[in-house]
C-alpha cells in the first residue's frame, strides 16, 4: 500500500533486498524507441501538459514562484528552499540539456502552473560503466493539489521523455525512504553566523552556552589561509577536470566529469555557484579544488528575517593542502560572502572534516536512487561520489 506506484517500476525492491543471485545492471533492458510511448499519459481532464522554456524569463519566473512556495521544507516546517531564477536556469541547462524534460502541468482554464519536474542528462559511472542516465529533480506539485496522485503520473511522464533520447536509466534524491536507496546520507551543517541561526530556529544555544560564548566558538579569520588559494577561472577547466576525475574514479557510483561538464557546472557564477583551487606558487600546479552552491531557503514565520543564507557542499579535492584547511578555507570565503551557514553531506570524504570543523548533524536523511540500475549491495555514503543540486 504504501509504496503502491514503486512496486510497479523497475527499482530495487524492498523484497530484493540481499538477494544477491540478481545481477547488478539494468532491472530491464533497453526498448525499441518505436514501443516507447508515443503520446504523453493522461492528466486529470482540468490539466494539460506543457514543456518550460526557461529561457523565457516569464516561464522561469513562474516555475521559480511555484518552487518558492510549494517546494521542499524541512521536518519541522520552518524553512522552505528557495532556488534562485539564475540558479534554476544553470541546474536546467546544462550541456546537452533537452527542453522536453523540463515539464510543467498546468490548468486548462487559467494556464496557471501546477507542478513541475525536471530531468537533465548526466553520465554516470556505476563501479566500472559509465552510463548515460538523467538526473531528475524539482518534483514539485502546488499545496492545494497534494494527494491527487500526480507525481506518479509526472515521474511517469518524465520517464517516457527520458527513453525518447534513448536513455534508460535516472538518479534522483529523496528525504523519505522509498525502494530502494543505494545509499543514505546524513547531513551536517557549520554555523557561520550563529546569532541568526538562533534567532530563527535553525540551531539552538548550546547547553551551558552563552551567545557571546558561541559567536566566539564559530569565529573564522577574515581570509584564507592557504597560500594561492584563489578562485577557479576558464583557462583552469583542464587542471580541475584531471583532479576531479582522478579523485571520482575512487567512488562506487560518480558524475564522469569532462572538460565540457566542468565548464559549466564548476565555473563560478554569482549567487549560483563558487569555486576555488589553490594554485602552488611555486610549480604553479593546481593540486587542490573547493566548491559550494548558494541555495537560501525562506525563513517560515519569523518576524525579523525572511531568508536562510545557506552554501552547499559541492565537489572538493585535497591532493597537497589538508583536506581540513581546504574546508576551513571554503569555510572563510563562505562567510565573508554573507553565508549563514554551510551545509555538507558525509559523502565522499566529507566525514573527515566534519567534527573537526565544528559541523553539527542536520536532523534529517537524505536518500539517494537509481532508477532501472540494481546495486549488488547498498554504498557507504563514502562510497557516494555524486552531489546533486
Ligand atoms: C534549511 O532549509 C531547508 C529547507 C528545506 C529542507 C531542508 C532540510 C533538507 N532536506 N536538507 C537537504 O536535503 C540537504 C541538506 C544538506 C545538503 N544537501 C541537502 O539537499 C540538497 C540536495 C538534494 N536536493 C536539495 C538540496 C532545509
Amino acid at each position: 500500500k504504501t509504496h503502491k506506484f514503486w512496486e510497479t517500476q523497475p527499482v530495487g525492491q524492498f523484497k530484493d533486498i540481499g538477494d544477491t543471485s540478481l545481477p547488478e545492471g539494468p532491472i530491464e533492458p533497453a526498448t525499441p524507441l518505436s514501443e516507447v510511448k508515443q503520446e504523453p499519459y493522461n492528466l486529470p481532464s482540468v490539466y494539460e501538459w506543457t514543456t518550460c522554456d526557461m529561457n523565457s524569463d516569464d516561464m522561469c519566473s513562474e516555475v521559480y514562484n511555484l518552487l518558492k512556495n510549494n517546494y521542499v521544507e524541512d521536518d519541522e516546517n520552518m524553512f522552505r528552499f528557495n532556488y534562485s531564477k539564475e540558479f534554476l536556469r544553470w541546474a536546467l541547462r546544462p550541456p546537452g540539456y533537452y527542453q522536453s524534460w523540463h515539464i510543467g502541468v498546468q490548468a486548462k482554464t487559467s494556464k496557471k502552473l501546477v507542478a513541475f519536474i525536471s530531468g537533465v542528462p548526466a553520465r554516470i559511472r556505476v563501479r566500472d560503466e559509465v552510463v548515460k542516465m538523467a538526473e531528475i529533480n524539482f518534483l514539485c506539485v502546488h499545496k492545494k493539489l497534494r494527494s491527487k496522485r500526480l507525481a506518479p503520473v509526472m515521474i511517469k511522464e518524465v520517464t517516457r521523455r527520458v527513453h525518447l533520447e534513448n536513455i534508460w536509466q535516472a538518479a534522483y534524491t529523496a528525504g523519505v525512504i522509498l525502494p530502494t536507496p543505494i545509499t543514505t546520507c546524513q547531513y551536517w551543517h557549520r554555523s557561520l553566523n550563529p546569532k541568526k541561526l538562533i534567532d530563527v530556529g535553525f540551531s539552538r544555544l548550546g547547553a551551558r552556552m552563552t551567545m557571546s560564548r558561541t559567536i566566539k566558538l564559530y569565529k573564522l579569520p577574515d581570509a584564507p589561509i592557504t597560500p594561492g588559494f584563489r578562485k577557479m577561472e576558464p583557462r583552469d577547466v583542464p587542471a580541475v577536470t584531471r583532479l576531479l576525475r582522478n579523485y571520482l574514479s575512487q567512488f562506487g557510483v560518480a558524475t564522469d566529469f569532462d572538460e565540457n561538464d566542468v565548464e559549466h557546472w564548476l565555473l563560478p557564477r554569482e549567487d549560483v555557484v563558487d569555486s576555488y583551487l589553490v594554485e602552488s606558487p611555486e610549480t604553479h600546479d593546481v593540486t587542490d579544488f573547493c566548491s559550494f552552491y548558494t541555495l537560501p531557503s525562506t525563513i517560515l514565520g519569523n518576524p525579523n528575517y525572511t531568508t536562510l543564507k545557506a552554501a552547499y557542499s559541492y565537489y572538493n579535492v585535497a591532493t597537497q593542502t589538508s583536506f581540513l584547511q581546504l574546508m576551513n578555507d571554503a569555510l572563510i570565503v563562505s562567510k565573508q560572502k554573507g553565508f549563514d551557514v554551510f551545509n555538507a553531506l558525509d559523502v565522499m570524504h566529507n566525514e573527515s572534516f566534519l567534527k573537526e570543523l565544528k559541523f553539527g548533524p542536520g536532523d534529517g536523511q537524505l536518500h539517494y536512487y537509481l532508477y532501472n540500475y540494481r546495486l549488488k549491495s547498498a554504498l557507504k555514503p563514502a562510497e557516494l561520489g555524486l552531489v546533486l543540486l
